[in-house]
């Protein structure tokens, strides 16, 4: 989803203000239901060793949870930055991987720091207790040494953030860089150039991991939205440090993206918009087997009419994906999920943001007009089926929201979204374009969630394992726990 050059606006999940300003071992309830760092499934995996934790964990999360009580099946536990303390990391050097790949202006600005603010919980408690950070993070996609995507915008915000002045390296690895690590005092922070100015990072070559490696005495991987890519400094480097384990950024889009849907309050809904069906299956497979209630909207919606005989006039359809949308119908019922399609449509008689519009039932769409956005009866139903749920994951916009005249579904659903945030309807907002439309409604920070990660959300939505994850240490689990 990231542009060739630097990321755009829309690919970039907007907002994690909470995970910036909240500090997971200490984490007060939420107002969705289940309390921060408290999610099923990845919190409860607690080292068995440690009964007092997870008494402790328990009784948290028995205070944040409906009166279903948890029922915690520990998946993907993966060590966290919090298990280490001051005796790990005091004067220890430690490499934290994050995803500061910001959007620039054409001046340099950043024009939003939710990467950054995201970062900041982990290297807070790192320098806290007395390591030593090196920070390394990778911006946009350069082909080797691109003077527009060095790090160094960067460094006041970080600076500013952190309340310490952090250091700037010019380089990746070699001699200049290892100098300035041996003379990094204890609590402070060396952010290290742009990780991809080096081939070798996206190759994931062993000797470069080995060279990132060799700076530091352990890892920790808070890189979320970098997590599906098998890069040297994502996990190449895990093959040469120990312990490597997950920063609190990174464990709380586990918590979301695979423990409160693995384990959701039910009843559970899914949202899936977005363009096309095809770049969605994996999501829609995958939800099939979770939720009880699929509401789908956004283009792919006239490969399911015309699959089922509509007409669809010039809306966009993939003709080789009509057998697929009738199995997907299909398979819906055979599971017992409530699909619902929109009813009505609104058209346009071309794609532009000034095309004439009106709405249509999602039968009746007339030749030469393209249906960009579902209409008011479709907002309603959605919005009354959604009244029900305590679970809601919310992947791709209902329409073409980047023109304001069919921008009215997908702003709908984010504000009933947000409604149901404060009911205590537990919200997850799974990266990419629906959280560009999110932030555009200023709803961002009454979800219970919204991923830093377009790619990487998705990959795990749809059940793959994200190899920045797997190659973290795991953590002694227990299977199972019921409070
Ligand atoms: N009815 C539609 N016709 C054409 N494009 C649409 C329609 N509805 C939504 N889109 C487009 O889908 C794009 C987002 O799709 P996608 O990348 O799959 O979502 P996400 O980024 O949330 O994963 C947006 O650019 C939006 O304009
Ligand atoms: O912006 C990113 O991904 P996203 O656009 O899928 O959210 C990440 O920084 C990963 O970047 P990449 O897709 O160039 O590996």
């Amino acid at each position: 989803m990231a542009s060739a050059a630097a990321p755009t606006t829309s690919s970039l999940s907007l907002a994690v203000r909470r995970a910036a300003s909240v500090a997971p071992a200490a984490a007060p309830l939420r107002r969705g239901g289940l309390a921060a760092g408290c999610q099923p499934a990845r919190s409860l995996a607690f080292a068995a060793a440690d009964q007092r934790l997870a008494a402790h964990v328990a009784s948290r999360c028995r205070a944040a949870s409906s009166s279903r009580g948890i029922r915690a099946v520990a998946t993907m536990a993966k060590k966290s930055v919090g298990d280490l303390t001051a005796a790990d990391l005091e004067g220890k050097r430690v490499f934290v991987r994050a995803d500061l790949n910001v959007p620039l202006d054409d001046s340099q600005n950043i024009t939003d720091d939710t990467r950054i603010r995201a970062a900041i919980p982990t290297i807070k408690y790192l320098i806290s207790n007395g390591a030593k950070v090196i920070l390394s993070s990778h911006l946009g996609r350069p082909k080797g040494v691109t003077p527009k995507f060095s790090l160094a915008p960067l460094v006041p915000r970080l600076s500013e953030l952190l309340g310490i002045e952090v250091i700037k390296a010019d380089d990746v690895v070699g001699p200049e860089v290892e100098k300035l690590v041996s003379t990094l005092p204890n609590g402070s922070v060396l952010l290290l150039e742009n990780v991809r100015f080096y081939k070798e990072e996206e190759k994931n070559d062993p000797e470069f991991a080995k060279k990132l490696a060799s700076l530091a005495d352990l890892y920790v991987n808070d890189a979320f939205g970098t997590a599906h890519r098998a890069h040297a400094s994502t996990e190449g480097v895990t093959k040469f440090l120990k312990p490597s384990v997950a920063g609190f950024l990174l464990q709380k889009e586990l918590d979301y993206l695979v423990g409160a849907v693995s384990s959701p309050a039910r009843p559970f809904a899914a949202i899936v918009g977005g363009s096309k069906v095809s770049s969605k299956i994996g999501v829609i497979e995958s939800l099939l087997e979770k939720c009880d209630i699929l509401l789908l909207g956004g283009g792919m919606i006239f490969t399911f009419y015309k699959a089922q005989g509509l007409s669809v006039g010039a809306s966009l359809v993939e003709e080789d994906k009509l057998e697929l949308a009738t199995s997907l119908l299909a398979k819906a019922k055979e599971k017992g999920v409530s699909l619902l399609l929109p009813s009505d449509v609104i058209i346009a008689d071309k794609f532009a943001p000034d095309a004439n519009s009106k709405v249509v039932p999602a039968s009746a769409i007339p030749d030469g007009w393209m249906g960009l956005d579902i209409g008011p009866d479709s907002v309603a139903s959605f919005s009354s089926t959604l009244e029900t749920t305590k679970t809601v994951i919310w992947n791709g916009p209902m329409g073409v929201f980047e023109f304001d005249k069919f921008a009215v579904g997908t702003e709908a659903i984010a504000k009933k979204l947000a409604d149901l945030s404060g009911k205590g309807v537990t919200t997850i907002i799974g990266g990419g374009d629906s959280v560009a439309a999110v932030e555009k409604v200023g709803v961002a920070d009454v979800m219970s969630h919204i991923s830093t990660g377009g790619g990487a959300s998705l990959e795990l939505l749809e059940g793959k394992e994200l190899p920045g994850v797997v190659a973290l240490d795991e953590a002694v689990t227990v299977k199972s726990v019921t409070v």
